[in-house]
């Protein structure tokens, strides 16, 4: 498992005169969950928009599997903040859109497809338009269409920012049941220190602009995880205290 998925090689960005993103280095093992902590504008959109070449670095470079990434050939999804499912497709076709683009087999996108909506339980859903389901059904068809390509890389930008606590923990197990499942490899953006403490296997947390990586933090917890757990608060309060120097 230590096998690098992702390098991050001295990467700066500059919007004209702005310096956003000041020499960042480091890199993300295949199959890791790293989340990505920092103070608002301080760049994390910006770092998943020059991976999926959105934008492109100033200097330095983004490797996926040791060579620059390639949107052709390295498979990788990328969840925003914004979501939804496309409403004029049923919960099925929202879920095999992915594999339809990339012109995969009719009958191998139904077996996938059927896998992956049993996986999150909504089977029974199938022929249903999203304006027929509740919020946390749509959260459900976003993360299934994500996984059903079977993405070597997920990029998350705070999927569930806007989610009320429990429909959050319920869609935080389900996500850590795929990423577990599938072996993917996930870098996760949010402003939720209790939510990066109970998904990572690793915590970054940058630093204000021009930023840099202020620390990486392990997260040796074992799973499943308990928020009131005395392991869990010391860990929350670590990153938290780091969070106070921003
Ligand atoms: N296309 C662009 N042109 C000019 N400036 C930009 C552009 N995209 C982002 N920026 C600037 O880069 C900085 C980082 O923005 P970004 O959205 O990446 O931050 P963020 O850490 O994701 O913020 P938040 O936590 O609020 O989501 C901000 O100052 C933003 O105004």
């Amino acid at each position: 498992m230590n096998e690098i998925k992702v390098k991050v090689d001295h990467m700066t960005k500059c919007f004209g005169d702005l310096k956003v993103l000041d020499d960042i280095s480091f890199e993300v093992k295949k199959g890791e969950f790293l989340c990505i902590v920092g103070p608002t504008g301080c760049g994390k959109t910006t770092f998943l928009n020059c991976i999926t070449k959105l934008y492109t670095p100033t200097s330095g470079e983004i490797l996926v599997n040791n060579e620059p990434v390639n949107l052709k050939k390295h498979n990788i999804a990328y969840i925003f903040q914004e979501y939804s499912a496309m409403p004029w497709l049923t919960v099925e076709q929202n879920v095999a859109f992915g594999l339809n683009v990339k012109h995969t087999p009719k009958d191998i996108v139904k077996k996938e497809v059927a896998q992956v909506l049993e996986t999150v339980g909504l089977t029974k859903y199938k022929d249903y338009y999203p304006v027929e389901l509740s919020t946390s059904m749509i959260q459900r068809v976003v993360i299934a269409r994500a996984f059903a390509t079977k993405p070597e890389l997920l990029l998350m930008d705070e999927p569930y920012g806007q989610l009320d606590v429990e429909l959050r923990f319920r869609l935080e197990d389900e996500l850590i049941r795929l990423w577990k499942q599938t072996g993917t490899t996930v870098i996760f953006i949010t402003h939720n220190i209790e939510e990066a403490v109970y998904l990572s296997e690793n915590i970054l947390v940058l630093t204000n602009k021009p930023t840099t990586i202020k620390e990486r933090i392990e997260n040796p917890l074992p799973r499943p995880r308990v928020v009131t757990d005395p392991e869990f608060i010391d860990l929350r309060n670590q990153v938290t205290e780091l969070i106070k120097w921003w």
